[in-house]
C-alpha cells in the first residue's frame, strides 16, 4: 500500500492514526475546543465546518483556520460534511464546490475531504484544483441508513482510487453483527486490491470495534471524540489511543 502525506503525518500501515473533530458553532467554541484537543494530541484535527455559522464568510473561516494551525500541534483536515451524508447545515451542491474552492486556493489546510457522491464533474475538478495545490483529498462517502453490500463498498472505494482520490474513506450504518463483518470484509478486500490507504468505518455502538481494528482490517485512520462526537459510536480519543497499544500487532518488535 502507497503511504500519503498529510502535513508531517503518514498515513500507511500500522497502528491507525487518531483524528478528532472540532465541531464548534462560533470562533469561540472552535477556538476552546481546539485548546482541548490539543492538549490529548491526535495525531490529525478535522475542522466540520458545516457546524460553524460563519462558514459561508471565507475571510471569517480563513483567519480562523491560520489561528488553528498556530494553535494546533497536528496537521488540519478541512471537512463540510453536506446533509446528505450527515452533516448539520444545508448548503446547495453550487455553493459546495465554491467553498471547496475557497479552501483549497486559499491553502487554509494540509487535506481536504471532498464527498465522491456530488455532482461527478465539480467533484474531478475539485481534486484536481486540490492536486495543482499540492493538497491530498480524502474522497468520502458516508451512509447514515444502512451498510451497503460487500460490493458496492469496494466498488465505491475503487471508485475513489479511480478519481485519483489520494485516500478513501467510507462510512456505514449497521444493523447487525453481519453488517459490520459486511464492513470489515469490503475493507479488508479493498485493502488487497487497491493501492491507497483507506479509512472505514461502522458508526453507532455496533461499529465500535471496527474504529479498534484497522491494523487487522486496512483501515488507516480513525476519529475519536474530545467533549462532544461528530458521529456516532466514537470513542473519547485518549481511550481510544490506549485500545489501538494494546491492539497494536507484533507490538513486542516495536
Ligand atoms: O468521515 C468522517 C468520519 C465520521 O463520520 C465518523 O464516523 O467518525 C466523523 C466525521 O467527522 C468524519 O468526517
Amino acid at each position: 500500500m502507497k503511504s500519503v502525506k498529510i502535513g508531517n503525518l503518514t498515513l500507511g500501515s500500522g497502528k491507525p492514526k487518531i483524528a478528532v473533530s472540532l465541531t464548534g458553532k462560533n470562533q469561540n467554541e472552535v477556538l476552546q475546543q481546539a485548546q482541548q484537543i490539543a492538549a490529548v494530541r491526535p495525531d490529525l484535527v478535522e475542522w466540520r465546518l458545516d457546524y460553524f455559522q460563519d462558514v459561508l464568510e471565507i475571510t471569517t473561516v480563513s483567519q480562523l483556520a491560520a489561528k488553528l494551525r498556530q494553535i494546533l500541534p497536528t496537521p488540519l483536515l478541512l471537512t463540510f460534511r453536506t446533509q446528505a451524508e450527515g452533516g448539520v447545515r444545508p448548503l446547495s451542491t453550487a455553493q459546495y464546490f465554491i467553498l471547496l474552492r475557497q479552501l483549497i486556493d486559499q491553502q487554509l489546510s494540509d487535506a481536504i475531504d471532498i464527498e465522491v457522491a456530488r455532482s461527478r464533474q465539480n467533484v474531478i475538478e475539485t481534486i484536481q484544483a486540490a492536486h495543482q495545490q499540492n493538497l491530498p483529498v480524502i474522497l468520502s462517502n458516508h451512509d447514515f441508513q444502512a451498510t451497503p453490500p460487500e460490493a458496492k463498498l469496494v466498488a465505491r472505494l475503487t471508485l475513489m482510487n479511480d478519481l485519483q482520490a489520494d485516500i478513501a474513506k467510507v462510512a456505514v450504518m449497521p444493523h447487525s453483527a453481519a453488517d459490520v463483518l459486511t464492513l470489515l470484509t469490503a475493507t479488508h478486500m479493498a485493502t488487497e486490491c487497491l493501492p491507497l490507504p483507506l479509512i472505514t468505518m461502522a458508526m453507532g455502538d455496533l461499529g465500535k470495534i471496527t474504529r479498534l481494528s484497522g491494523e487487522l482490517f486496512g483501515s488507516v485512520l480513525t476519529f475519536g471524540s474530545v467533549g462532544s462526537a461528530s458521529a456516532p459510536g466514537q470513542i473519547p480519543a485518549q481511550t481510544l489511543r490506549s485500545l489501538l497499544n494494546e491492539l497494536q500487532l507484533d507490538a513486542q518488535n516495536k
